[in-house]
């Protein structure tokens, strides 16, 4: 058995009286891609943030690489980064000033070559100068996961990666980061709400349901669980069910 290189025991977040995230526990393989699902408030965002160290758990312990977030979060997130759609970038900058900026902040060296070769493998020459402020929806997506894999972390978290990009662009970013997994052994932590593209990515899923982890394991054990025909229908029933 290989040590996992992110462990959640007991997670649980409190907002007032409402339990956002409710007693979870799970592991993360080196090389591992783990696809977290579930409806809309199930928990997942407040999940990443935990796991980000911006929002503190009510109970529970994260470690990764070994160590505790809560008492060594700066090493940790040195080799971990994030992609969100609800990332912000400074948007008077241009998106390579915005990148170098990451690399300063990471103290990252040979900052040019590693620029060089993002830039080319998310087809980003065009706008390479462009003002983030005059990015489009997609190109905005781009600049976020060229961030998050600048860095090249050892965990990354993907929170809908592929929002907002056409078929083609979105294709060509799974196969980027199922490339850089394979020749890197990065884990990622990805969510979706395109249950084909889960399918595609997860190596293992876990389901969340108002906060609790319903089901777990690949997407085939979960669909045969549930008795349903693919994620899809998995999907809907547990978002039903939760709605109710
Ligand atoms: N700061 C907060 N204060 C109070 N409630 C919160 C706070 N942040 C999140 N919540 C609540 O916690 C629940 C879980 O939210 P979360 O954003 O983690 O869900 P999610 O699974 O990421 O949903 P989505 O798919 O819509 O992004 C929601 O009911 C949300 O309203």
């Amino acid at each position: 058995m290989t040590t996992p290189i992110v462990q959640v025991r007991h997670l649980t977040k409190r907002f007032g009286d409402f339990l956002a995230v409710n007693d979870i526990s799970f592991d993360i393989q080196p090389g591992e891609i783990l696809g977290l699902l579930g409806p809309n408030g199930a928990g997942k965002t407040t999940t990443i943030q935990m796991m980000l160290g911006l929002i503190t758990p009510t109970g529970g312990t994260i470690r990764m690489f070994g160590l505790d977030l809560a008492t060594h979060r700066e090493a940790i997130m040195q080799q971990v980064n994030f992609s969100s759609t609800y990332i912000s970038m400074p948007y008077s900058l241009t998106v390579e000033e915005n990148l170098r900026v990451v690399a300063r902040l990471y103290g990252m060296r040979l900052v040019d070559q590693r620029l060089d070769e993002v830039v080319k493998q998310l087809e980003m020459e065009e706008m390479r100068h462009k003002l983030t402020r005059k990015l489009s929806s997609g190109q905005m997506t781009r600049l976020t996961l060229a961030k998050a894999i600048l860095t090249e972390p050892k965990v990354l978290f993907l929170d809908e990666p592929t929002a907002s990009l056409d078929p083609d662009i979105a294709h060509k970013i799974r196969a980027l980061l199922q490339d850089v997994r394979r020749s890197t052994g990065l884990s990622m932590l990805y969510t979706s709400h395109n249950m084909r593209e889960m399918e595609e990515m997860s190596d293992r899923i876990i389901f969340l349901q108002r906060g609790r982890i319903v089901a777990e394991g690949t997407a085939a054990e979960i669909t045969a669980r549930f008795g349903d025909r693919d994620l899809e229908e998995v999907f809907l029933r547990l978002a039903r069910e939760q709605a109710r």
